[in-house]
């Protein structure tokens, strides 16, 4: 379950939200305040005023891997492996179980041919994909992803989506421009101008954004 009570951070005011569902999808317009809110639900940044309880924890108390949108920026290590052993060596893990967890991360995200490349020399989406991977060594319990699919090839977006999918994590807040995705969700959050506008199932929270650019293009195609 998460929680949000009395929420206030910078344009965000969410007066109260209680979400129990896994895929959360988080959309809206340019500067809505979506990135601000994962922030906030990660622990990154405390609000200025109000709570966000995740698994009835602070977010600082609660497993949470995050994948930024622009991975340039996040990356910390030179090398691939490095930055996705850099999860369970923070933990202080010994060092055959994370040289274990660092391989099998990559292996599950598709990039173990990538393990010994040098971060910068990277794509993109290769990128978001490492970031991936060391969100998901850290065995989350629960994932963040900051628009993580807006660099990825389609069949690239499905590989994540199927990461994300067989995580075991119990939450996985999913913040994306892509409304085809967003409808895959098993809950939607709509936001405007650091309101939920509208919140509920991908048929609740779509039916009142039919006329709007945010309705998924596969609806409209099959109607
Ligand atoms: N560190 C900051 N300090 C002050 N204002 C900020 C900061 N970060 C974001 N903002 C402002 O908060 C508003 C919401 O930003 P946010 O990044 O949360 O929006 P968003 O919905 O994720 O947008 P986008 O879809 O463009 O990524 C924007 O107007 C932005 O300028």
């Amino acid at each position: 379950m998460i929680r949000i009570a009395d929420l206030r951070h910078r344009l965000l005011d969410i007066p109260g939200l209680a979400v129990d569902a896994r895929h959360i999808a988080v959309i809206g317009p340019n500067g809505s305040g979506k990135t601000t809110l994962l922030s906030v639900c990660s622990g990154i940044e405390e609000p200025d005023a109000g709570t966000v309880r995740l698994l009835d924890r602070p977010p600082s108390a609660v497993k949470v891997g995050w994948v930024g949108e622009f991975p340039d920026r996040t990356l910390l290590f030179s090398l691939v492996y490095d930055e996705i052993a850099s999860t369970p060596r923070f933990r202080h893990r010994p060092c055959p179980e994370t040289d274990a967890t660092a391989r099998a991360a990559a292996e599950e995200v598709g990039i173990r041919h990538l393990l010994g490349k040098e971060t910068s020399s990277l794509s993109g989406g290769e990128k978001a994909l490492v970031a991936l991977a060391a969100a998901c060594a850290g065995d989350p319990e629960v994932l963040v992803l900051d628009e993580a699919d807006s660099h990825l090839d389609a069949v690239t977006a499905e590989r994540v989506s199927r990461v994300v999918r067989e995580s075991t994590a119990a939450h996985v807040l999913w913040c994306t421009q892509s409304m085809d995705a967003a409808a895959a969700a098993d809950y939607v959050l709509f936001m405007e101008k650091g309101r939920v506008r509208h919140h509920g199932t991908p048929a609740e929270v779509f039916s009142a954004l039919e006329e709007t650019c945010f309705y998924p293009t596969m609806w409209r195609v099959c109607r």
